[in-house]
């Protein structure tokens, strides 16, 4: 059963407030709940939480009960596995096909592999001679940072928040998150997780609400959050990197991304037309790491266009719980008339519309949803707005090329450095080109292959630092350095 109501969780406890705002599904775009927004008091009360469990029964806890507590999360999780995945298909209009293979699963991972890694990481041990002879030995410790905060987007927010809480707690901090306002069902919902598998109060926060001038903006300058993890647009992040800097605060930014497919004539075509389907039109194209750039060798461009043409317009566009559905809707009108805008553009700015482009046509209520048509274009020159910038949809430009010093020319031309994903059978070249590429992450005849204990992050405008594995322990963790004479 949906909630009406979602209220924020704080200190272990719902919280209501006097001032509400809409929760509306895009499949129809009709209000389907109304959630609690946090204000300043709330927030403040939310971080003082989170810093007395600190120093609470948390803070005390021994490691292996930690780890006991997060593997009871996971199991916790897949127990209420159908109501998480409701949630989420409510939020955000998704096919329960995708959420139920992805981004609930996933929420349940993320829990797993940093317990994991929390209970196996090794530590650093130098010996030295000291000038009087003797010796010293030196040897890391970690500590939690202490009060993350979490601020999460709405395009897979079970998912890619947990990706932040998962390790944040593992390492023994606790968090106020603010989800997206788009999105606040299923970090609700965890909190009664939290609360069902004894994690003490306090530790697991979450407070609703918008960016300026609402919870986002008084959660990240509050001076007693020691360290703030974002997931979102780059410009907001800039926003939250200036907020961090009030106090010298550590600060992780995961942000968008304009990344490029790069597919070689001696590829698997049937293989590279089945992952660049969906690296464009999965999740309605509202992945970070989706294509919208596709550079083609010239030999297979015209069979290649023809069919993604072909896939594309086979997708079923559809409600969440149709199986046979391939393609939801956006998640908002506001991001509907912003991702229309763009085909909009690409029309004025000359582009061939090979498919798409406009609106589909829906029955009954669901005319009034966000949704768009999976939308493919060529015959655009580099320097057109739709091939630079970020538009977040179920779009891409398919674009010829001639050699492959021409093709990382231009896939590298962009403000963004995400991801990349590259179709060739020959592995020496696989390895050239992706050693190349401006990117944090690169693949190679896949998409979207997730091997949780890898580095995650973006190069030039698409984010600060690596999350992922160890590479977590860098943020999550205060590294110390003990240095003892013997
Ligand atoms: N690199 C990655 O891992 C990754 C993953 C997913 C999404 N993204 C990016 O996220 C974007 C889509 O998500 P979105 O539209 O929710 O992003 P967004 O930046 O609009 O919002 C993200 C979050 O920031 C909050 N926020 C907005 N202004 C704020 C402010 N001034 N202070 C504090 N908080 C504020 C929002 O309320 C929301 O919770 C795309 O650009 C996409 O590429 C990146
Ligand atoms: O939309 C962005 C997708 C990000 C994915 C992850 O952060 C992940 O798989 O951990």
């Amino acid at each position: 059963m949906l909630q009406d109501k979602i209220l924020n969780f704080i200190n272990g406890e719902f919280v209501s407030t006097n001032k509400w705002f809409e929760n509306r599904t895009p499949i129809s775009n009709a209000v389907i709940g109304q959630v609690a927004e946090a204000g300043k008091a709330e927030v403040d009360a939310a971080v003082a939480a989170a810093q007395a469990a600190l120093k609470g029964p948390w803070g005390k806890m021994t490691l292996a009960k930690r780890v006991e507590l997060l593997e009871a999360l996971v199991a916790e999780i897949n127990n209420r596995f159908d109501e998480f995945l409701e949630a989420e298909c409510a939020d955000t209009g998704k096919p329960k096909s995708l959420a139920s293979h992805i981004d609930i699963p996933r929420g349940a991972a993320n829990f797993k592999v940093f317990a994991d890694v929390i209970k196996n990481v090794p530590g650093e041990f130098f010996d030295m001679a000291t000038p009087d002879g003797s010796t010293a030995i030196n040897y890391t410790y970690r500590s939690p940072v202490g009060v993350v905060g979490v601020i999460c987007p709405w395009n897979l927010p079970l998912l890619l928040m947990t990706w932040k809480v998962g390790p944040a707690l593992a390492c023994g901090n606790t968090v106020v998150v603010k989800p997206s306002e788009e999105t606040p069902r299923t970090a609700a919902l965890l909190g009664e997780v939290m609360n069902k598998v004894g994690i003490p109060k306090g530790v697991y926060n979450v407070v609703h609400g918008f960016g300026p001038n609402s919870a986002g903006e008084f959660l990240t300058t509050h001076p007693d959050v020691d360290a703030i993890t974002f997931t979102g647009e780059t410009r907001t992040g800039e926003i939250i990197n200036r907020a961090a800097s009030v106090g010298s605060r550590p600060v992780s930014l995961e942000m968008g991304g304009k990344n490029a497919a790069i597919v070689f004539a001696d590829c698997d075509f049937d293989a590279a037309i089945e992952g660049t389907l969906r690296s464009a039109f999965a999740n309605c194209g509202q992945v970070c790491l989706g294509t919208e750039r596709v550079y083609v060798e010239r030999p297979i461009f015209e069979k290649f266009v023809a069919a993604m043409k072909a896939g594309a317009e086979k997708l079923k566009i559809g409600v969440p719980n149709d199986l046979a559905t391939g393609m939801g809707p956006l998640i908002s009108k506001e991001h509907q008339n912003k991702v229309l805008s763009y085909f909009q553009i690409a029309k004025e700015e000359g582009a061939t519309i090979v498919t798409g482009g406009g609106v589909p046509d829906m029955p009954g209520e669901l005319q009034d949803g966000c949704w768009v048509q999976p939308t493919i274009w060529t015959g655009l020159p580099e320097t057109a707005r739709v091939i630079k910038e970020e538009i977040f949809g179920p779009c891409c430009h398919i674009a010829p090329f001639d050699s492959e010093e021409e093709v990382l020319k231009k896939a590298n031309d962009n403000i963004y450095g995400l991801a990349t994903a590259i179709w060739t059978k020959d592995v020496s070249r696989a390895n050239r080109v992706a050693q190349q590429m401006e990117v944090g992450i690169a693949w190679v005849n896949s998409w979207f292959l997730r091997d949780l204990r890898t580095a995650f992050g973006g190069a030039k405008q698409s984010g600060i630092g690596r999350e992922g594995g160890v590479h977590s322990l860098e943020f999550y963790t205060e590294l110390k350095n003990i240095c003892i004479k013997l």
